[in-house]
C-alpha cells in the first residue's frame, strides 16, 4: 500500500505537486493520469525518496522509503528507462543491483527470462532500443520480488506485442495481491489495464475513483437510434417527453433514457428500428473533459478546445 498525505512539492515559484492525499491499494492496478506537467513523475520520485517533499508525507506499507529495510524487496519501480550505465550489459546491470541489495544471482536469470531479454542479456545497454530499455527497467523493478510496483509510462516505446505483454504482466501482478501503480498517456491502454484511477491536474487531485465510475461521471452516455420511419419515431419520442437530437448521419441521439425503454416505446407504436445502441464515451474523452482546464501545454489550432467542443456537441448533437 502507498499512502500520500498532503504531499506537496514546490520548485521555486512552481507548485509541482499540491497537497495530494490518496492511497494506492493492493490487489488492483491503479492508473495515474494527468496532462503533461501535472506532477506525476514528481509524485513518483517523492514516493521513492528521490525528491524531498516541501510538505506532507508519503509512506510505503506504513514506512518512509528511506527507512525501508531492503527497499528493492518492498517496492520496485520503473521511472527512467534510460537510467542504465550504457557500457554495462543487461545481465551486469541487474547483477550489480542484486548484489548491492542482497538478492540472489538466480533471480537475475529469472527476471531476464520474465521480460524476454535472455537472448540479449550480454549485450551492452547502449545498443538497446527504447522498448528493450523499458523491458530492462521492468526487470529491475521485479528483481526483489516486491509487493509494490510502480511504473512511469511503462509502454513507452513498446510495440503492440510488448504493450500486450505489459498489460498482462500488470494484471497478473495485481491478481497476485500486489500493489500496482502505473502512469500512462495511452488512454486506450489504460482503459484495458487499470481498475482504479487517480487523476491529477496542475499538481492537484482531480479524481480518485474506479474506472467505471470515472467514465460514467465524466462523460456523456446516450442511446443512438436509427429508423426508416424517422419522423414517426421522433413523434413517438416527443409524445413520451423524450428529446432526440440529429447526429447528422440519419441517426438520432437520445440523452437520459434507457435503450430498453426506447425499444419498448418503438415496439408499442410499431416503429421499425434499424439500430438501438447505448453509447458510452471512452476513457480518453472522459479524461479530456475532466482535465481540460488544467492542461498547461497545448498546441494552438483552429479546432476548438475539448471543453467547448463537448459542450456544443451535447447541445447540438454530433456531426
Ligand atoms: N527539478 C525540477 N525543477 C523545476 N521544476 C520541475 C522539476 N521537476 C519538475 N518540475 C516541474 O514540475 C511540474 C511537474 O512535472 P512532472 O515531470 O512531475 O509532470 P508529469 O505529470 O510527470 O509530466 P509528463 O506527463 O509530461 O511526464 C512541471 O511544471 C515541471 O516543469
Amino acid at each position: 500500500m502507498i499512502e500520500l498525505e498532503g504531499l506537496t512539492k514546490r520548485y521555486g515559484e512552481k507548485l509541482a505537486v499540491d497537497g495530494l492525499t490518496f492511497t494506492v491499494r493492493p490487489g488492483i492496478v491503479t492508473g495515474f493520469l494527468g496532462p503533461n506537467g501535472a506532477g506525476k513523475s514528481t509524485t513518483m520520485r517523492m514516493i521513492l525518496g528521490l525528491d524531498r517533499p516541501t510538505a506532507g508525507d508519503v509512506r510505503i506499507d506504513g514506512t518512509h522509503y528511506d527507512r525501508l529495510p531492503d527497499p528493492l524487496t518492498r517496492i520496485g519501480a520503473l521511472l527512467e528507462a534510460k537510467g542504465v550505465h550504457p557500457g554495462r550489459s543487461a545481465y551486469h546491470h541487474l547483477l550489480c543491483l542484486a548484489q548491492s541489495n542482497g538478492i540472489p544471482r538466480r533471480r537475475v536469470h529469472e527476471v531476464l527470462d520474465a521480460v524476454g531479454l535472455t537472448a540479449v542479456a550480454r549485450k551492452k545497454a547502449k545498443g538497446f532500443s527504447l522498448g528493450m530499455s523499458q523491458r530492462l527497467g521492468i526487470a529491475a523493478a521485479l528483481l526483489g520480488d516486491p509487493r509494490i510496483l510502480m511504473f512511469d509510462e511503462p509502454v513507452n516505446g513498446l510495440d503492440p506485442e510488448g504493450i500486450h505483454w505489459i498489460r498482462t504482466l500488470m494484471k497478473s501482478l495485481a491478481a497476485q495481491g500486489r500493489t500496482v501503480f502505473v502512469s500512462s498517456h495511452l488512454m486506450s491502454e489504460m482503459a484495458l489495464t487499470a481498475d482504479h484511477l487517480v487523476v491529477i491536474g496542475q499538481g492537484r487531485l482531480l479524481a480518485d475513483t474506479s474506472m467505471a465510475e470515472f467514465i460514467e461521471h465524466n462523460s456523456r452516455s446516450y442511446v443512438r437510434v436509427r429508423s426508416p420511419q424517422r419522423e414517426r419515431l421522433l413523434d413517438v419520442l416527443h409524445r413520451a417527453g423524450i428529446t432526440a437530437v440529429e447526429s447528422g448521419n440519419g441517426a438520432l441521439e437520445v440523452d437520459g433514457s434507457k435503450a430498453e425503454y426506447i425499444g419498448e416505446l418503438a415496439a408499442r407504436n410499431q416503429v421499425v428500428l434499424h439500430e438501438l445502441s447505448p453509447q458510452q464515451a471512452s476513457l480518453e474523452e472522459a479524461f479530456m473533459r475532466l482535465t481540460a482546464e488544467s492542461v498547461e501545454y497545448h498546441a494552438h489550432s483552429d479546432t476548438p478546445a475539448p471543453r467547448q467542443q463537448w459542450g456544443d456537441d451535447w447541445k447540438k448533437g454530433r456531426s
